[in-house]
C-alpha cells in the first residue's frame, strides 16, 4: 500500500513550548524545524510513502518542507491540532478518495524510513490504527485505509482516546524511532541517544540538556 501521510506543525514560534526549560526560546524555534525537517526527510525517503503533505501556517518551515519534498497546505480551520489534521486529510481525498492517509507527528527527530515502512505495513492490516508513543500515554501515527474516516485525536492521553475510538494498537517491536517524540528535555536526550538526522544533530550541537 502507498500511503499519504499527513504531517501537522504548529507556527515554530510557538511550537514545542515544553522545551524551552531545555532549549531557551532562543533555540526552541530552530529545533522545532528540525525536529520536523528530519521527520519529513525520513518520510518521504520511505518506499511505502507516496506523498507527504504538512499542514502548517508558518511560511519558513512551510519553505524548508517543500524543498524536502512535501505539499503544504495551510491551516485553514485554525481550530488546533486535531482539525488541522482531519482538514489535510479532507483535502488529500478530495484528490483522491481511496488514498491510505496516516498522521504523523512532526516530532520525531530519529525517525528512520525502514522502521516507518514497517508501521505503515502493519498499519495497512486495519481500517484505523495508531502507534502509542515511547511513553505510552501519546500517539505517534494513526492511519487509515481506503473507505475509512481519519477522526484523529491527537492531545493529552490520546492513546487511551485512539482506543476508546475503536483503532487498532500497534504493538510492534524494533520501530522506536517511530514511537520517539520530542517534548521535553529527556526526550531530547533519548533521541539522541537513538540517533538523530542531521537537520536536529546541527541544531541541538552545543546544547547542554540538564539532568
Ligand atoms: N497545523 C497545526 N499543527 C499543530 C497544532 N497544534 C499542534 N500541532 C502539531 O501537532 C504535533 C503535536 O503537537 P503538540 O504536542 O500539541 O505541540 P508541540 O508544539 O509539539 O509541543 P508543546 O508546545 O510542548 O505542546 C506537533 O507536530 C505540532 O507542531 C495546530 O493547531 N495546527
Ligand atoms: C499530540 C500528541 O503528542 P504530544 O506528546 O506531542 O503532546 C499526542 O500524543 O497525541
Amino acid at each position: 500500500m502507498q500511503w499519504t501521510l499527513v504531517i501537522p506543525l504548529k507556527p515554530l514560534e510557538r511550537a514545542k513550548s515544553r522545551l524551552a526549560p531545555a532549549a531557551g526560546d532562543g533555540l526552541r524555534p530552530a529545533l522545532a524545524l528540525a525536529f520536523a525537517q528530519d521527520t519529513v526527510a525520513a518520510a518521504v525517503g520511505c518506499p511505502s510513502v507516496r506523498n507527504v503533505v504538512v499542514v502548517t501556517d508558518d511560511a519558513r518551515a512551510g519553505r524548508e518542507l517543500a524543498a524536502l519534498g512535501a505539499r503544504v497546505v495551510p491551516d485553514a480551520p485554525a481550530d488546533g491540532l486535531n482539525a488541522a489534521l482531519a482538514y489535510a486529510a479532507d483535502q488529500v481525498r478530495a484528490a483522491r478518495p481511496q488514498a491510505p492517509v496516516a498522521a504523523l507527528n512532526a516530532d520525531l527527530p530519529a525517525l528512520r524510513s525502514h522502521e516507518l515502512a514497517r508501521v505503515l505495513d502493519a498499519a495497512a492490516q486495519f481500517p484505523r490504527a495508531f502507534l502509542p508513543d515511547t511513553a505510552e500515554i501519546g500517539t505517534t501515527l494513526l492511519s487509515v485505509g481506503p473507505g475509512t474516516e481519519l477522526r484523529p485525536q491527537f492531545g493529552a492521553a490520546s492513546r487511551a482516546r485512539h482506543l476508546d475510538s475503536g483503532a487498532a494498537e500497534l504493538g510492534l517491536h524494533g520501530v522506536g524511532s517511530v514511537r520517539q517524540d520530542v517534548d521535553t528535555g529527556e526526550d531530547l536526550r533519548a533521541a539522541l541517544a537513538l540517533g538523530v538526522g542531521p537537520h536536529t544533530a546541527t541544531a541541538a550541537a552545543g546544547l547542554l540538556i540538564p539532568d
